[in-house]
């Protein structure tokens, strides 16, 4: 199956995220959030866009840590359609979001950014039955260390739960866990930071079909 495209605005600006989500928006599953624009702009951007793309679905990239169900209020109040808690929260946290999510039939996805030991933390959260874990490589890191993508093979192995995969993705790196099925493919700087936005979300996709 063709895995959804994710591109997350990872901006602080308002109005160069409007911008960038005008230019992609048609092409793309779903339009993130992201965590430095929801800071930055508050929750009413998730709002904004999705009185501007109804069709789409927008994540909200909360990386909830803690007050799990007052956050999943906060963002699905305001027309989110999914939400990020982060793998390293308390399970407490982790399961009043994603019990908050279910209630109102939106989806939550577990991200496991800074987890050291990813499938012994996944042991612990995958009973709880969130919608998605996702493999990322913080932007920090990926300055420092590079990227990864091998934790989703291992992901796939022991867990039945979709994978997301994120963290410094250029479409070079797409035929190298396309054979691992991710449900969603995250990316934001080769696209935000890009000249023309809307040419590097084609040749994304043109990657991934080609891959598929
Ligand atoms: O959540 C994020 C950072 O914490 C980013 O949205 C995610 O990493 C995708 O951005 P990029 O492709 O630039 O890494």
């Amino acid at each position: 199956m063709r895995p959804l495209l994710q591109i997350a605005l990872d901006l602080t600006d308002k109005k160069r995220a409007l911008e960038i989500a005008n230019l992609i928006a048609p092409l793309v599953d779903i339009l993130e959030v992201g965590t430095p624009l929801l800071k930055a702009v508050g929750v009413e951007i998730i709002t904004s866009l999705k009185q501007l793309y109804p069709n789409k679905l927008i994540l909200a990239d909360t990386k909830t840590m803690d007050v799990g169900k007052v956050e999943a209020e906060l963002v699905f109040n305001a027309r989110a359609d999914m939400m990020t808690v982060c793998a390293a929260a308390p399970l407490e946290t982790i399961k009043a979001a994603v019990t908050k999510t279910q209630t109102l039939n939106k989806k939550i996805v577990v991200d496991f950014i800074g987890v050291e030991n990813k499938l012994e933390r996944g042991r612990e959260i995958v009973s709880l039955k969130p919608d998605y874990f996702n493999l990322h490589t913080a932007i920090d890191v990926q300055q420092v260390k590079g990227k990864s993508f091998e934790d989703l093979d291992l992901f796939r192995k022991h867990f039945n739960i979709p994978l997301c995969v994120a963290g410094g993705i250029i479409p070079e790196d797409i035929p190298k866990f396309m054979p691992y099925k991710p449900a969603i493919i995250i990316v934001g700087g080769f696209v935000t930071k890009a000249k023309d936005p809307k040419s590097a979300v084609i040749a994304l996709k043109k990657e991934i079909e080609r891959a598929l």
